[in-house]
């Protein structure tokens, strides 16, 4: 099996019809049993990121490794690596976008049950089990009697029932409810502390978030500006006794003259103001 999950090296991207790159000189690594965060403004270039990672654009500058294959290599040469590795029962990449979302399947007259038989849940019967009990789905449903919110925690139990070596979540889990999106956010903590996997996230939405990352990478314009590592960059504080100490939370601080700076994360558990102040840099916006 390849030393890392993902690795990108100078890659740059550009869509037929664009003028500009999408992405430029993007070089990264995600170790094994890690979760990565991806964050950015709108049009940073996350998505564009992670279709790349999953093999649904083909990179021409750069390269890119999953698994230590070319994620844009014919899905038997993937299958036939899995399979030399024991890794039957595992696929190399799964993917959970924006269009997945927009599968017809989820509108139909169907069971829940008989949905979730179809793609195999007696096979992995006990990590579906388990995914109906995180995402407390009721097999019993009639998918198009659904809010948006029940219809895509099926989804999420769809799209995860078999396991994956790299998980590509493309901001998935709006419509969740606060307590959905934290057992799911555990769940995949699980996931990735105890099998040899890793997880890449695209997201807006930063509670919950503050201790779950293991790096988190700030992409603007389709460069990437800053990568966090938690263990070297991230020092966590005391929040105040006024509660969220905005005033410290985001704060880079310099500790001696040659030294990396360390990011200050309030042990409030959320990202959010971390997140504002870079959008906030890399928009021009002035403190509001
Ligand atoms: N199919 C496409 N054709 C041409 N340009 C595209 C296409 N998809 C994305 N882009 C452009 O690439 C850039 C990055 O888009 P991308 O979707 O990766 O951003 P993002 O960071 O995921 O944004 P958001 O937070 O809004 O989802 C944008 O400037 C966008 O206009």
């Amino acid at each position: 099996m390849s030393a890392l999950a993902a690795e990108v090296d100078d890659l740059t991207y550009k869509f037929h019809e664009s003028s500009e790159p999408s992405l430029s000189n993007i070089n990264l690594e995600i170790p094994w049993n890690t979760r990565t965060l991806v964050v950015g403004s709108n049009g940073a270039g996350k998505s564009t990121l992670l279709k790349l990672l999953s093999g649904k654009h083909l990179c021409l500058n750069g390269k890119i490794r999953v698994n230590g294959l070319d994620p844009f290599s014919p899905l038997s040469m993937q299958i036939n690596a899995a399979r030399d590795n024991g890794d039957e029962d595992v696929q190399i990449t799964t993917y959970l976008g924006t269009e997945w979302c927009h599968m017809s399947i989820i509108n139909r007259d169907i069971g829940v049950l008989e949905l979730l038989e179809s793609i195999g849940l007696q096979h992995y019967k006990e990590r579906g089990e388990r995914l109906i009990e995180i995402l407390e789905v009721n097999v019993n449903w009639r998918m198009h009697r659904l809010s948006d919110g029940q219809k895509r925690r099926v989804q999420l139990v769809m799209g995860l029932l078999k396991p994956w070596r790299v998980l590509l979540l493309d901001e998935v889990t709006v419509d969740l409810d606060v307590i959905a999106r934290s057992r799911l956010l555990e769940f995949l903590r699980e996931e990735t502390n105890t099998r040899k996997c890793s997880v890449i996230y695209a997201t807006h939405i930063f509670d919950g978030l503050a201790k779950w990352p293991d790096k988190i990478i700030h992409i603007k314009k389709g460069f990437i500006v800053e990568q966090i590592d938690y263990k070297k960059d991230v020092e966590f504080v005391m929040p105040s006794s006024h509660g969220t100490n905005n005033s410290t939370n985001g704060d880079v601080k310099y500790h001696g003259e040659d030294a990396k700076p360390k990011i200050s994360v309030s042990k409030v558990d959320s990202l959010h103001p971390l997140a504002v102040s870079w959008l906030k840099r890399d928009n021009h916006i002035p403190d509001f």
